[in-house]
């Protein structure tokens, strides 16, 4: 233990130094106020890059190091959150990153396959102090022991099972196990699929390989972002402390619900109105509506020009139409092309009218004369606000609130019904895979853009030029008496040398503050290096089309467990969901053992699905703890026997969830005190009230569940399957078999 702590000391001294460079060349770096030019560039890098290293530093302080390698060769490595090297001339590794291969026998080395290991020692601290040393012996030949053998083996990975929970999910970074490792090192090309029972750890899966494919590839990684997609927002805030704990930042989080930038979904659909909209038949659906605005006149449109009617017919105006549309563009972008059809049929037919010798029918108009008559005509409000009409801009809300305002002649009677809403300006979550959609059918009249890009750009060459003389002026000044003595002088360069004045404006174009999460995170056509999407089965064959279309490379990682699914839009299959995308190229793996629940809780839980389903395998609980879990029922006053219920049930440090139905959280919360509920509800408080949607992929040490009848089979699942240790279950009325069973 000395010698461990000895060691863990010079560590952290070796931190304290990195830090302090860290943070001095920072704080030097701002001092130097605002320069021009390409020392503010790289300035910027530098602040960025050693802000990065500061925050990964002070994110794992009081957990650096948590094990050690023996190798049968006679070296020692020790494992930690981060890497660090001696600062010594060859830059000595003294602590191996977890994710470097290094570290790979530390997970995946067993009696039976050492992996060339002696032995494997778990360091557990407090702060900066070593407080216990669990030691596994590999290589049963070797007669050494050190006095801290673990004899129970898992003894590390149970105590961190049965710790009491935070409201806020921990990284599993010491206890990886073998089959979570080899999904964790998994190639990042193309999709992986990773399924498993509630508890088998694949939301911890997929956060660890995250981490691992920054510190891999964090070349690409790190510039394209990474998208972590979750299914609510409180889930995102019980997730969101693990990369950061790992010395990770460069990872956007979001639900579908916010990936249309400038969109927050604030409204509910009902789950009728949920699944419709998430139907994959809504691409074409409105891909219609889009092309029902490109709109023939009827009657014809008259006109008139210079003393002339000119007529616009729905058969001249159909040519142009057809014309259009064959250039394949979306709806705006395309918008520039019906003009310039239609300014062309009027010129024609204004030509003919004024210009026609009626003699022998032949033209008396030159070309410069056909250019006035369309430039006159360009000129014309009347002939603008005709096409206005015919082709007219539309923003993707305007079109969407207009469908679902009137959604009838594009879906059966029922299906419009249920998502028929008046025009508002607050959309739901399965709206925002709608608009997305919209915005590709619609694409940009990006002319105006353009044009402002054009003037800005000016602007800047403009202001470059005058930097760069300056900077050539002052040049010249301070190394006048250098180049008077010294007529190689010429050899000190200034960037006036290396750099033009449009390439100058170019670099400070680059020169975006923003971390490429912040940046993807406003734009919607962003391609995301990786995206990671947890209870995939939830997600709609829409929303569906909205990640795959931020992500063209189509690295993916995708976790969920389809006996959970909820969601009436949700996919049933992977391959029903992947098919489109990728046919069968991708590859599926599975996870069997249950980290979370006890098998007392475990057993019942799964009778719930096995009622319905036979064949239903659950995964297999890593402990038990001896507490059956309770059934009962009560009589008149069921939010008083909630709060008894809950005192009976609350830990004496950790957390309790109670899982109700959304009706009854008035009259349970007027009885509680402190609990905390809603849409947010701040899960680090020590009473929680949820409904089972809300309870998705989280976790606590007791669940009290209330009238489960109420629920469907697979959100009763996910509700009782919630707990780390202890599960009761409260009810008024008729229970599932199963449960029914177990009433006390
Ligand atoms: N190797 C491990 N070492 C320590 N704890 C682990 C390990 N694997 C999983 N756990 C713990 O088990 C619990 C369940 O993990 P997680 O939430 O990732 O499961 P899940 O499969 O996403 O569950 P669900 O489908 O129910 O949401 C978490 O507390 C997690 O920290």
């Amino acid at each position: 233990m000395r010698r461990e702590q000895e060691f863990i000391d010079g560590l952290y001294a070796r931190v304290d130094v990195l830090r302090g460079d860290a943070e001095t060349s920072v704080g030097d770096a701002l001092a130097q106020g605002d320069k021009p030019m390409q020392a503010r560039l790289e300035r910027d890098i530098l602040v960025a890059e050693r802000s990065g290293l500061l925050a990964a530093l002070n994110a794992v302080d009081g957990s650096l190091c948590f094990g050690r390698i023996d190798l049968a060769s006679g070296t020692t490595h020790h494992i930690g959150r981060i890497g660090l090297r001696a600062d010594d001339a060859e830059h000595t590794p003294v602590l191996i990153d977890w994710r470097a291969a290094v570290a790979r026998p530390f997970y995946l080395a067993t009696g039976h396959t050492p992996m060339g290991l002696r032995r494997r020692r778990h360091i557990a601290t407090e702060g900066r102090t070593v407080t216990h040393l669990h030691d596994e012996i590999l290589d049963l030949g070797d007669a050494t022991r050190t006095g801290h053998e673990d004899h129970n083996g898992d003894a590390v990975l149970l105590a961190a099972l049965n710790s009491a929970r935070t409201g806020r999910m921990g990284d599993i970074v010491r206890t990886i196990q073998a089959d979570q490792d080899r999904i964790i090192r998994a190639p990042h090309r193309g999709v992986l699929v990773v399924e498993g029972g509630p508890g088998t750890g694949k939301t911890a899966v997929a956060l660890h390989r995250a981490a691992y494919l920054l510190y891999e590839h964090r070349e690409l990684l790190a510039r394209r972002a990474v998208l972590i997609v979750g299914p609510n927002p409180a889930f995102l805030g019980y997730i969101g402390e693990v990369l950061p704990s790992l010395g990770e930042t460069g990872v956007l989080l979001a639900t579908v619900g916010e990936l249309f930038p400038g969109v927050r979904a604030t409204a509910a659909d009902t789950p009728e109105a949920a699944a419709v909209k998430g139907r994959a038949e809504m691409a074409d659906v409105l891909a219609e509506v889009v092309r029902d605005r490109q709109a023939l006149p009827d009657p014809a449109l008259a006109i008139e020009h210079d003393r002339e009617v000119l007529m616009l017919d729905d058969g001249l105006v159909g040519v142009a139409r057809e014309r259009t549309r064959a250039a394949k563009l979306p709806h705006n972008a395309s918008r520039e092309y019906f003009e310039g059809h239609i300014l062309n049929t009027l010129t024609e037919l204004y030509a003919e009218r004024v210009g026609t010798d009626p003699y022998d029918g032949s033209s008396l108009l030159d070309a410069s004369d056909i250019t006035q008559i369309r430039d006159e005509l360009a000129e014309n409000p009347e002939v603008w606000s005709a096409i206005d009409r015919l082709w007219p801009r539309i923003t993707p809300e305007r079109l969407l609130a207009d469908f679902l305002a009137e959604p009838e002649g594009y879906l059966g009677e029922e299906d419009a019904a249920a998502i028929r809403r008046p025009v508002t300006r607050a959309w739901t979550v399965a709206d925002v895979p709608l608009l997305d959609e919209a915005a590709e059918l619609l694409g940009e009249d990006d002319r105006p853009a353009r044009f402002r890009a054009d003037r800005e750009r000016e602007t800047q060459i403009a202001y470059a030029q005058g930097v760069l003389d300056v900077s050539y002026a002052s040049r010249t000044y301070e190394f006048e008496d250098k180049e008077d003595g010294d007529p190689d002088g010429s050899e000190v360069l200034s960037a006036h040398d290396i750099i033009d004045a449009e390439r100058f404006a170019e670099r400070q174009e680059e020169a975006d503050h923003r971390s490429a999460a912040e940046r993807a995170a406003a734009d919607r056509t962003w391609a995301f290096g990786h995206i990671i999407v947890d209870e995939a089965q939830e997600l709609s064959p829409m929303a569906w089309r909205l990640l795959m279309r931020r992500c063209p490379t189509r690295s993916m990682t995708l976790v969920g467990d389809p006996a959970q699914t909820a969601e009436a839009a949700g996919v049933g299959s992977w391959s029903e969901i992947l098919a489109p995308y990728v046919e069968d190229r991708y590859e599926h793996t599975r996870l069997g053992v249950n980290y979370r629940t006890p098998s007392e809780i475990m057993d019942l839980a799964a009778a719930v699905v096995r009622a319905g389903r036979p064949d239903f395998r659950p995964p297999s609980s890593v402990r038990s703890t001896g507490v059956r879990p309770w059934v009962r029922r009560e009589g008149a006053d069921l939010p008083g026997a909630v709060a008894k219920a809950a005192a009976e049930l609350a830990p004496v440090e950790g957390r309790l969830a109670i899982i109700a139905p959304r009706r009854l959280h008035r009259a349970i919360a007027a009885r509680l005190d402190g609990v905390t509920a809603g849409a947010e509800p701040d899960l680090t408080r020590p009473v929680v009230l949820l409904d089972p949607r809300q309870s998705k992929g989280l976790e606590f040490d007791s669940v009290l569940v209330v009238e489960p009848a109420e629920y469907g089979t697979s959100d009763l699942y996910v509700a009782l399957t919630r707990a780390t240790q202890r599960l009761g279950v409260l009810h008024t009325g008729d229970l599932p078999e199963p449960l029914a069973r177990r009433d006390e």
